[in-house]
């Protein structure tokens, strides 16, 4: 379970990113998190592992208060918070497979990282993770000769061999088309029920979030404006968080659903 309690942020600007803001979301539940630009939602995924550094409130993560601990206490709390991103953060140069198991270098010493040689339980487990999301073929390929889509199954897999307890996904397909964007999500979401892993996706396509997820928070000055499932997102609501529009062709409708199913 993580619970945010009392988040705040305020940049040395002035900026209040985050305004006291509390959610719990228990293991295996999966969040998207909306809200126009500068709403905070990417300061709220890095105050949860402390990239950026909270001005007050708590993270707890399994009753861990992150937000207490020192550098090095940190840094291992880190290892159970896979992150994913939008513009993939792979190594072009090194193999698939090596960057699935960069997400190991947080557990392996020194020198097993420095020599980059890996335990044979992770390799194995690298194997298994890529298999999973169907790219075990391209095992020994470069990054740099992978689409955006398969180079995000490599960011996933890099993200769950480092066995999370929680998944922090910024924006995972802003770079993708349509198609692979919903196959991204559909990805994500079922790993999250297999493993029981709770995450927060921040993405911009209200209607992708829709079709994917149980539950949707929406942002508005740092502050949250809704926190419900998916079809609560009426009209005023979006209006709320994000000004007047015309919603009705965002809003995904039970036709679109029924595509969908037919399709997948
Ligand atoms: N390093 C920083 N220093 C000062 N202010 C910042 C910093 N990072 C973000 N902000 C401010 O904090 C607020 C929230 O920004 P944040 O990037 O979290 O929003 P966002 O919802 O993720 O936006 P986007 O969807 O455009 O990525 C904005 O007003 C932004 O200008």
């Amino acid at each position: 379970m993580l619970s945010l309690k009392s988040l705040t942020k305020t940049y040395r600007t002035g900026d209040k990113a985050l305004v006291s803001v509390d959610i719990d979301i228990p293991n295996g539940q999966v969040v998207a998190l909306i809200g126009p630009s500068g709403a905070g939602k990417s300061t709220l995924i890095r105050c949860i592992n402390r990239l950026v550094e909270p001005t007050s409130g708590q993270v707890l993560l399994d009753d861990v208060d992150v937000t207490a601990l020192s550098s090095s206490g940190l840094r291992r709390e880190r290892r159970r918070m896979g992150m994913i991103f939008q513009e993939y953060a792979l190594v072009e140069r090194l193999t698939v497979m090596e960057n699935v198991l960069s997400g190991r270098l947080g557990y392996v010493g020194f020198w097993r990282s420095f020599l980059r040689k890996y335990p044979q339980s992770d390799i194995d487990e690298a194997f298994r993770l890529l298999d999973r999301v169907g790219l075990l073929a391209m095992a020994d390929k470069r990054a740099d000769e992978l689409s955006g889509g398969q180079r995000q199954r490599v960011g996933i897999c890099r993200a769950l061999i480092q066995n999370p307890a929680l998944l922090l996904v910024d924006e995972p397909t802003a770079s993708l088309d349509p198609k692979t964007s919903r196959q991204i999500m559909r990805l994500i979401c079922e790993l999250c029920q297999e493993r029981g892993l709770a995450a927060i996706i921040n993405i911009h396509d209200v209607a992708l979030a829709q079709m994917f997820v149980q539950r949707v928070i929406g942002l508005q000055s740092g502050a949250i404006r809704f926190d419900g499932p998916p079809d609560g997102l009426s009209p005023d609501v979006l209006t709320e968080i994000y000004g007047e529009e015309d919603w009705q062709a965002t809003i995904r409708k039970d036709e679109d659903e029924d595509t969908e199913a037919a399709v997948a």
